[in-house]
């Protein structure tokens, strides 16, 4: 008998769901690559696949999940639990709960070097920078080396580590990384390689990985073999997710673990890539079928099931542009819909006002504001908007904004329980130290030295003298610490003792402590869903959670609430009806790209995401006029836009185009008539 679930499936859908399935553990089903267009159902396949072999007798403890996010991957595993229970029923969630191996990259990267930590001589306590740390380390180096003080200017801490990841994601030599993406560079070659291997033998010592060492290490480790085929042999299913977005590396550590692709499945859509500036490449989807042999089966998914058919004829118009194309132009037949709307409005706050006005009036018709997004091209464009929405007690969450994690008091308490995992990170001993009253940069430094000589650090602090100044501080820190590093601690417990030891200091370094409480209360809420400081670290660093909200914080969750998002944020996501900000040249493609051809496919391919996220309705919004970032609010430097290079006039036969406010032909007339003075006639009489 066919399961039900099977039976929603399209054909395709169904033979990638069921591709190899219901073979011995052993014998797992030759390599696959599902080939899927923007809303074809890639995450619902995927999540029916997954579940498919489990109801088939596959042990979900030995399926590897890999997705994009965090997110995404719980939102893969509540999907799975669903299609499960249709015939496990109530043991659906005792083997959904046992899919322990889903997450991201990064993440299970970390938890297996965890467990083969002492095989490949790492101290298992290790933690993990950010990429913000990451570049404070890589400037204390470059410090160290004399290199900012060179007489020409040498490239500051984030381009080196731009650099630096870009030539390890891409495993290409540096010489080469150089000449192609950073030219003005080149000459400082010598001493980039220099600084990096100062920056590789600093994370050594203070016992550090960055996000590129998961990803490093890993490939390192399973180019051994004997540890290749141990690590590979955990897992009888790897299923990867948006695989246009992974790396040469991330391919690398596939490839090394499953040889022969058996149960390797892999899940993509090359019209999709949008993560290049982090060395992704969509040739690993291009060139998996033929790593194998025999080669991998490809299947391709082409029916949208999301947009209505104006919509898709829009979107497949913006795409078919592209430079380079592999996938074929998606169908539906959804019926067509209005055509998407391309809409121009005087300025940005003219957009905001456009935005309130219609996204009420599709509540109105009944749509509720969480089925109505809002998207960007980059965080700041979505100023504006805010202000509007918050002005109408409109209420809102922003993904892909400024990340809860780089505020000043999170890193403080992120910094306590980072230092007492791992003494030797000096990243987090230095803002910790200087935390304390009296302790500049010069004693932190002086006493990190004193301790990182000693094989307990935290026992050697207890042992410093008390520097001056810093009276009854002192004594609290070292307790403090001492108390975290005792093995016994009890975990959520010991970030509450962290906050109670650092609010009397947030009192006294920030004015709007208050405020500030509220984020460290949330983030010990958010704490006590992992089972350990060091699963909490990891997981937040390497995926922080990206929404945030207004001051009021996160709305509950069944409240209604507006939708706002980079486009980077919504991948993946859908949405009833979607608004697109500022679609003019400039903010799309954005302007800070190298404007290489690559960026600008990329930008294109950006748009492309943005507008397949929609249903039922689409607006892309086009202020004439808008005000530049990087100057006080009221500043007034501002540029005149015009539409995006994507949409030509060859395709606007696809969008209705409008004004808003509509102008009435009464109220031009009635304008042109009512000029007073002619300046422009004046002006031009001037000279005669
Ligand atoms: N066989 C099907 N029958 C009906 N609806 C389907 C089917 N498969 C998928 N859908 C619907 O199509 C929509 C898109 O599915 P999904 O989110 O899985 O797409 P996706 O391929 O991951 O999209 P994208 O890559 O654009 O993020 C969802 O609303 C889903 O419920």
């Amino acid at each position: 008998m066919v399961a039900a679930y099977l039976e929603k499936l399209n054909e395709q859908q169904r033979l990638a769901v069921e591709h190899g399935v219901g073979l011995p553990a052993d014998k797992a089903g030759g390599p696959l690559l599902i080939i899927a267009g923007a809303g074809s159902g890639k995450t619902n396949t995927l999540a029916h696949r997954v579940a498919h072999l489990i109801v088939n007798g596959a042990d979900p403890r030995r399926i590897l999940l890999m997705t994009f996010s965090r997110r995404a991957a719980s939102e893969m595993s509540r999907r799975v639990e669903r299609i499960c229970k249709q015939v496990l029923a109530s043991n659906a969630a005792i083997m959904t709960d046992a899919l322990v191996w889903a997450g991201t990259f990064h993440g299970i990267g970390a938890r297996l070097l965890r467990i083969y930590a002492e095989q490949i001589g790492l101290n298992v306590d290790f933690t993990i920078h950010d990429r913000a740390d990451s570049a404070d380390l890589m400037n204390l180096v470059r410090h160290e080396l004399g290199l900012s003080k060179t007489e020409t200017r040498f490239p500051t801490k984030g381009t080196c580590l731009s650099i630096y990841s870009r030539t390890v994601n891409s495993e290409t030599p540096l010489s080469e990384v150089l000449r192609n993406r950073y030219p003005w560079v080149s000459e400082w070659e010598q001493q980039l390689k220099q600084l990096f291997t100062g920056y590789v033998e600093a994370k050594q010592a203070q016992n550090i990985l960055d996000y590129d060492d998961l990803l490093l290490y890993w490939a390192q480790m399973v180019g051994d073999p004997e540890l290749a085929e141990d690590i590979g042999n955990r897992f009888d299913h790897i299923l990867v997710d948006e695989y246009q977005d992974t790396n040469r590396l991330q391919s690398s550590v596939l490839m090394a673990m499953k040889p022969g692709g058996r149960g390797l499945t892999v899940v993509g859509d090359d019209a999709q890539s949008i993560y290049s500036f982090r060395a992704a490449t969509v040739r690993n989807i291009l060139d998996f079928p033929k790593a194998f042999s025999p080669a991998a089966d490809v299947i391709t998914l082409d029916r949208n099931y999301r947009s209505t058919q104006t919509i898709l004829a829009a979107a497949n118009g913006v795409i078919d542009l592209a430079r380079e194309r592999f996938t074929k132009n998606l169908w539906t037949n959804r019926p067509s819909g209005e055509r998407p709307r391309l809409l121009t409005v005087k300025d940005d706050n003219d957009q905001a006002s456009y935005i309130v006005e219609q996204v009420l009036a599709n509540r109105e018709t009944g749509m509720m504001l969480k089925q109505q997004a809002v998207l960007f091209r980059s965080s700041s464009h979505s100023g504006p908007l805010e202000v509007e929405l918050t002005r109408r007690n409109i209420p809102y969450v922003k993904f892909g904004g400024l990340k809860f994690l780089d505020s000043a008091h999170v890193k403080d308490i992120l910094a306590v329980l980072r230092f007492a995992q791992n003494p030797l990170d000096r990243v987090a001993g230095f803002r910790l130290l200087q935390m304390l009253p009296g302790i500049g940069p010069q004693t932190a430094g002086r006493i990190l030295d004193t301790i990182a000589a000693d094989p307990e650090p935290l026992v050697s602090l207890a042992e410093v003298p008390p520097p001056p100044k810093t009276g009854e501080d002192w004594a609290h820190f070292v307790e403090l610490l001492a108390g975290l590093r005792q093995s016994g601690s009890q975990w959520p417990l010991e970030i509450a003792e962290a906050r109670a030891w650092y609010e009397p200091h947030l009192d006294r370094i920030h004015e709007d402590a208050e405020t500030r409480k509220s984020d460290l209360l949330q983030l010990e809420q958010i704490a006590s869903g992992y089972p350990s400081r060091e699963r909490f670290l990891t997981e937040l660093t390497l995926d922080p959670p990206d929404a945030t909200s207004d001051q009021a914080g996160m709305p509950l969750l069944d409240e209604d609430y507006l939708i706002l998002s980079t486009i980077h944020s919504a991948k993946g996501q859908e949405w009833r009806s979607v608004f697109m900000l500022n679609v003019v040249d400039g903010c799309i493609p954005s302007d800070l790209g190298t404007g290489t051809t690559e960026d600008i496919e990329e930008e294109r391919r950006l748009l492309y995401v943005a507008m397949t996220r929609a249903k039922d309705s689409l607006t892309l919004v086009m202020p004439q006029r808008f005000f530049t970032g990087g100057q006080h609010a009221q500043g007034d430097r501002h540029i005149y836009a015009s539409r995006t290079r994507f949409i030509p006039a060859t395709l606007l036969q696809f969008f209705e185009t409008a004004t808003w406010p509509a102008v009435s032909a009464a109220a031009s007339e009635r304008s042109a008539r009512q000029i007073r003075i002619d300046v422009a006639a004046r002006m031009k009489t001037m000279w005669k």
